[in-house]
C-alpha cells in the first residue's frame, strides 16, 4: 500500500484492493460447471481462463492480496479489518466495503454465519475485537462505542435500527459536520450481546428476497456504523475514530436474472448506484477534472469521505470460480484495479467540542450531587415525617439507577471485562490464524527464492552465443506479438463491455421514460390546468438533498386531506377558510375540463410533468 505524509500531518493512502473468491457452489458443481479461477498467491495475481477456449485466452490481474476459495472468515479479518479496527481505536476513520456480482459472498463475508464461531464475518468479528481492546487498554482510557445501521434501497435511505424502518429520511450536509443522515438512530453498546442484538434487528429489516441468482439476495446498500470515541486522561485528548463496514448490494445482468416490473426496477436502481460508485471512482483515479460525481447517488454522497477523503479504506471485491459468471467476474476484477489507484488523506480526528464522554461524565457528576443532597435532606428530616422520607428514597433510587445507566456507556479501558470466553475465543483464532499465515508466507518466501533461483540460472546462460541470441530475439518478438494481441483483445473486451453497459443504461432509461409516460397521462387527465401551473410555481429543485421540494407542503391537496380525515366526525372541516391554501378540485371546473379533455395540452406542460418527478 502506498503511503507518504503530506505538509498537514495528513497521511496519503491508496485505497486497499483484495480479491476473495467464493468456492464453487453444490448447484454449480452437479450442474457440471468447471472453476476457472487459478490464484498465483505468491505474486498476488488471479488468473481466470476463457471458457472453451486455452490456456493463452486468459486474463489475469494483480492486487494487494487475494484470498482463494479455502480462506476462512478469520484470515479476511486478521488481514483487512483487523489493522483498521486498530486505526479506529487511535481516531481514524476506516472503511471496509464489499463489492461484487450477486450471490458472490459479499454478505457472507460481512456477516456471515452469525452461530458459528468460525463462520462469523467481519461485522460480528469486529465486536469482539473492539471489547477485547477495550479490556486491554489502560485504566487511564475511556471509551464511548455508538452504532447505527442504515441501508439505501431504490435511492431511499431507511433506519434499519427504527421502530420505523420504512420511514424514508433525507441525506443533509453541513460545513461543521460533513455529509450526515437526519434523523437516523445512533445506540450506545456496552458489550457484544447488546451490538449483537442490534446488528440482528438490523438484519432482519433488511431489504432480501430470493432471486434466480442468489436465494436470499440482499436488495439494498447496507452500512453498518460503529462510532469509538476514545478519552486519554494522561493528555486529556479525546479522538473519534468511524468504522464503516459497508455489504454493498450486487450488480447483476438483467438478462440473466428474468426481473420484471418492481424487481426490474429495483436491479435497474442497484445497478445505477454502482455505475454511479464505478464514475466516482473513474474521476478520482483519472484525477482529470475536480468534480467527482459524489451527488449523483445517495450511496457514493454517504461514502464520499470513504473515497478520496479522509478514511482508511479497504475494498473487497467477490468474484464466482465458475465458468459461466466469466464476463461478469472480469468486470468485477476490471472495476476493482481501478480503485487501486484511488488516493484517500486520512488524519486522526482530535474531537474540539464536548465529546459524548464529556457529557456523561457531567451528567453524572450532576446527578450523584443531587444523590448527595437527597442523603443530607433524608439526615434532616429523619425525625419529621415519614412520608418524605420515602418520596427522598424513591427519587435518590431513580437517580443512582440513572447514574448506573450513563456509568455503563463509559467502558473504562482495563476493568470491562465483558464476555471473557469470547474474547479468548476470538483472541484463540487470531492467533491460529496468525500462524497459518507465518506459514504461507513462508512458503510464498520460499517460492519466490526458487524463482529468483531459477530467472539467475536464465540469465547466465543466456546469450552464450549469437545463435542462441537470435534465438531469445525471436522469443522477444513472439512475446511482443502475444502482448499486442493481448492488448487488441483487451481492447475488444471493454468495447463488449461498454456495449453491455450502453444496454443497461437503455434499459434503466426506457424504465424512467415510461414512469414519465404515467405520470404524464396522469398530469393530463387528472390535473386541472390551473392546479399544475400552481404546483409548477410551488415547487423547486433543492441542490443539497437533489430532489424537488414543494413551499408550503403542509398545505398540499393530500397531506390536508390526512389532516382532516384524522378530525373527528364531530368536528366539520375547516374548507372555507382555507380555500386559498388548499389545492383542491372545483367541481364545475373539472366538468368542464372533462368536456376539453380530448384537446391537447401544449408540449411545454408535458415537459414539466417530467420535471415535477423525483430525480436522483
Ligand atoms: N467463501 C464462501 N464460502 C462458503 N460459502 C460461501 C462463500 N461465499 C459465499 N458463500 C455462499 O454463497 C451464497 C451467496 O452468498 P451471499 O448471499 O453472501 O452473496 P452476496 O454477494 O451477498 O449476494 P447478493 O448481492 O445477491 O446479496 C450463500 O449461500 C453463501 O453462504
Amino acid at each position: 500500500m502506498a503511503k507518504n505524509k503530506t505538509s498537514r500531518q495528513d497521511e496519503i493512502e491508496n485505497v486497499r484492493v483484495v480479491i476473495r473468491v467464493r468456492p464453487l457452489s453444490k448447484k454449480e458443481q452437479t450442474e457440471g460447471y468447471q472453476n476457472i479461477v487459478v490464484v498465483d498467491r505468491t505474486e498476488n495475481v488471479i488468473i481466470l481462463s476463457k471458457p472453451g477456449t486455452l490456456n493463452e485466452k486468459s486474463k489475469s490481474f494483480k492486487f494487494d492480496y487475494i484470498f482463494p476459495e479455502d480462506s476462512t472468515q478469520m484470515d479476511l479479518y486478521r488481514h483487512i479489518a483487523l489493522p483498521i479496527v486498530e486505526k479506529a481505536f487511535q481516531g481514524y476513520n476506516g472503511t471496509i466495503f464489499a463489492y461484487g456480482q450477486t450471490g458472490t459472498g459479499k454478505t457472507y463475508t460481512m456477516s456471515g454465519i452469525p452461530n458459528q464461531n468460525d463462520l462469523k464475518g467481519i461485522i460480528p468479528n469486529t465486536f469482539s475485537h473492539i471489547f477485547t481492546q477495550i479490556s486491554r487498554a489502560s485504566g487511564e482510557r475511556s471509551f464511548v462505542v455508538t452504532v447505527t445501521y442504515l441501508e439505501i434501497y431504490n435511492e431511499d435511505v431507511r433506519d434499519l435500527l427504527s421502530s420505523n424502518p420504512n420511514a424514508k429520511l433525507e441525506v443533509r450536509e453541513r460545513p461543521d459536520v460533513g455529509v450526515y443522515v437526519k434523523d437516523l438512530m445512533g445506540f450506545t453498546v456496552d458489550s457484544i450481546e447488546s451490538i449483537t442484538e442490534l446488528m440482528n434487528r438490523g438484519n432482519a429489516n433488511r431489504m432480501t428476497r430470493s432471486t434466480l441468482m442468489n436465494d436470499v439476495s440482499s436488495r439494498s446498500h447496507a452500512i453498518f456504523t460503529l462510532t469509538i470515541e476514545a478519552k486519554d486522561r494522561v493528555d486529556n485528548k479525546t479522538t473519534i475514530g468511524k468504522l464503516n463496514l459497508v455489504d454493498l448490494a450486487g450488480s447483476e445482468r438483467l438478462s440473466r436474472t428474468h426481473a420484471t416490473g418492481d424487481r426490474l426496477k429495483e436491479a435497474s436502481n442497484i445497478n445505477q448506484s454502482l455505475s454511479v460508485l464505478g464514475n466516482v471512482i473513474s474521476a478520482l483515479v483519472e484525477g482529470k477534472s475536480s468534480h467527482i460525481p459524489y451527488r449523483n447517488s445517495k450511496l457514493t454522497r454517504l461514502l464520499q469521505d470513504s473515497l478520496g477523503g479522509n478514511s482508511k479504506t479497504a475494498m473487497i471485491a467477490m468474484v464466482s470460480p465458475c465458468e459461466i459468471d466469466f464476463e461478469e467476474s472480469i468486470c468485477t476484477l476490471r472495476y476493482a484495479s481501478r480503485a487501486k489507484y484511488i488516493k484517500n488523506h486520512v488524519r486522526v480526528n482530535v474531537e474540539t467540542k464536548k465529546g459524548l464522554i464529556e457529557s456523561f461524565e457531567q451528567e453524572i457528576a450532576e446527578l450523584q450531587k443531587r444523590v448527595a443532597e437527597i442523603s443530607m435532606e433524608e439526615e434532616k428530616v429523619i425525625e419529621v415525617e415519614f412520608v418524605m422520607i420515602n418520596v427522598n428514597r424513591k427519587e435518590k433510587t431513580e437517580l443512582l439507577q440513572k447514574i448506573s445507566v450513563i456509568q455503563k456507556k463509559i467502558l473504562v479501558g482495563g476493568e470491562n471485562l465483558f464476555e471473557k470466553a469470547q474474547q479468548q475465543q476470538f483472541l484463540l483464532e487470531t492467533s491460529v490464524a496468525e500462524i497459518e499465515n507465518l506459514n504461507r508466507s513462508q512458503q510464498q518466501l520460499e517460492e519466490t527464492l526458487q524463482k529468483k533461483g531459477a530467472e539467475r540460472i536464465n540469465v547466465e546462460e543466456k546469450y552464450s552465443s549469437l545463435q542462441e541470441e537470435d534465438i531469445a530475439l525471436t522469443k522477444k518478438i513472439k512475446k511482443v506479438q502475444a502482448l499486442l494481441n493481448e492488448v487488441k483483445e483487451e481492447h475488444a473486451d471493454k468495447e463488449h463491455e461498454y456495449q453491455r453497459e450502453m444496454q443497461a443504461l437503455l434499459d434503466t432509461n426506457r424504465l424512467i421514460v415510461r414512469e414519465i409516460q404515467l405520470a404524464n397521462v396522469m398530469i393530463e387527465y387528472y390535473i386541472p390546468k390551473e392546479y399544475l401551473r400552481k404546483i409548477e410555481t410551488n415547487t423547486q429543485w433543492n441542490q443539497d438533498t437533489t430532489e424537488y421540494q414543494m413551499r408550503g407542503v403542509a398545505y398540499t391537496g393530500n397531506n390536508m386531506r390526512k389532516n382532516m380525515s384524522a378530525n373527528s366526525e364531530k368536528e366539520k372541516p375547516i374548507r372555507p377558510t382555507m380555500k386559498s391554501v388548499y389545492h383542491s378540485y372545483n367541481t364545475t371546473k373539472s366538468k368542464q375540463r372533462a368536456r376539453t379533455s380530448w384537446v391537447p395540452r401544449p408540449s411545454g406542460h408535458r415537459q414539466s410533468g417530467c420535471r415535477s418527478a423525483r430525480v436522483n
